[in-house]
């Protein structure tokens, strides 16, 4: 059995079990559940904190773990990212009250508030800043106010948190980070239950991103036609009955199907028509 560590709670908690229900595992129904065996896949997940999930994969207690990068860089685990998930995008960023500080280099003899000591310790090593760092929990923006600390590290999704608290970035992201797929380091990396689940996970990536694309077109216009929806292979070709002209058939991005489709439209296209892909492997 695949042993899988979901987060239990958090931003990343419910996207991560809707895209596992839809790469076709089974998913639990009560938030207090933490352990769920989905016999038919062979598959046994482990609802758990976010933050402890690289420490369970990189002592290889568990074969694989959903988590954040940025959870992950901070915990020093022995686990490396294998597959992003496009969701739970978030920056990590230092911020301040406004006209107080602007700039990393002057962080010296400073106190820094954060969930993520990992992450900040290393970053100002890395910029030879010597500044204390003191851990909290979480509410972090209000470190300030309190005076436990004159400059704050946490993730910024929206800003609307540190708007609120009155307080400002300072200098560019520490971190971009997102929901990503997470292994042991040196794992076995041909592993064919892993390669399975990357399999399904990156099926649903597609299926999330592409929309099937259907359209008809005179023949001498299908290689102009092509350029425009090249597919990520190659396009489908096939001849129509009314002699002259072709059916193509193609995947392109859904942000880009409407732009493509009028493109198309002028050209000579007709037809035009998209589907949604529910599932896929590449
Ligand atoms: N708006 C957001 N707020 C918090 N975390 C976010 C947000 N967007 C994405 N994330 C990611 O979620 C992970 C944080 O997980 P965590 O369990 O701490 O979530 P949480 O929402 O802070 O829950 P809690 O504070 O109840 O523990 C990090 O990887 C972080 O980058
Ligand atoms: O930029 P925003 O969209 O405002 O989101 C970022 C905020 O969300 C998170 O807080 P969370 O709700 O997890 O509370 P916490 O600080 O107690 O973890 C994070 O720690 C920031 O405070
Ligand atoms: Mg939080």
């Amino acid at each position: 059995m695949l042993r899988i560590a979901v987060p239990n709670k958090g931003a990343l908690s419910e996207p991560a079990s809707a895209m596992l229900h839809e790469a076709g595992y089974r998913q639990r129904k009560d938030r207090r559940e933490l352990v769920l065996v989905d016999g038919q896949n062979q598959v046994e997940f482990f609802f758990l904190r976010p933050r402890d999930i690289a420490t369970y994969v990189g002592s290889g207690r568990l074969d694989i773990g959903i988590t954040g990068r940025d959870l992950l860089l901070d915990s020093g685990a022995g686990a490396e990212e294998i597959l992003q998930l496009g969701f739970g995008s978030s920056t990590f960023r230092y911020a301040t009250r406004p006209d107080t500080v602007t700039d990393v280099s002057r962080f010296g003899g400073l106190t820094i508030a954060t969930s993520f000591p990992g992450l900040v310790e290393k970053h100002l090593a890395e910029h030879g800043v010597q500044a204390a760092v003191v851990q909290l929990e979480g509410a972090v923006e209000t470190a300030i106010q309190l005076g436990v600390a004159q400059v704050i590290a946490d993730v910024v999704e929206t800003g609307t948190t540190l708007r609120q608290a009155g307080l400002e970035i300072i200098g560019e992201p520490i971190l971009q980070s997102e929901a990503v797929v997470i292994r042991q380091i040196g794992a076995e990396a041909e592993d064919p239950k892993v390669r399975q689940f990357l399999r399904r996970m990156q099926g649903v990536l597609v299926a999330r991103r592409y929309v099937m694309m259907d359209y008809d077109i005179r023949a001498e216009k299908v290689e102009q036609a092509v350029a425009l929806t090249p597919g990520l292979e190659s396009p489908t070709i096939s001849p129509l009955h009314h002699e002259g002209w072709v059916a193509v058939r193609s995947m392109v991005p859904t942000g880009e199907a409407q732009r493509i489709m009028d493109d198309l439209y002028d050209l000579g296209a007709r037809a035009i028509l998209t589907t949604g892909i529910h599932a896929c492997r590449l």
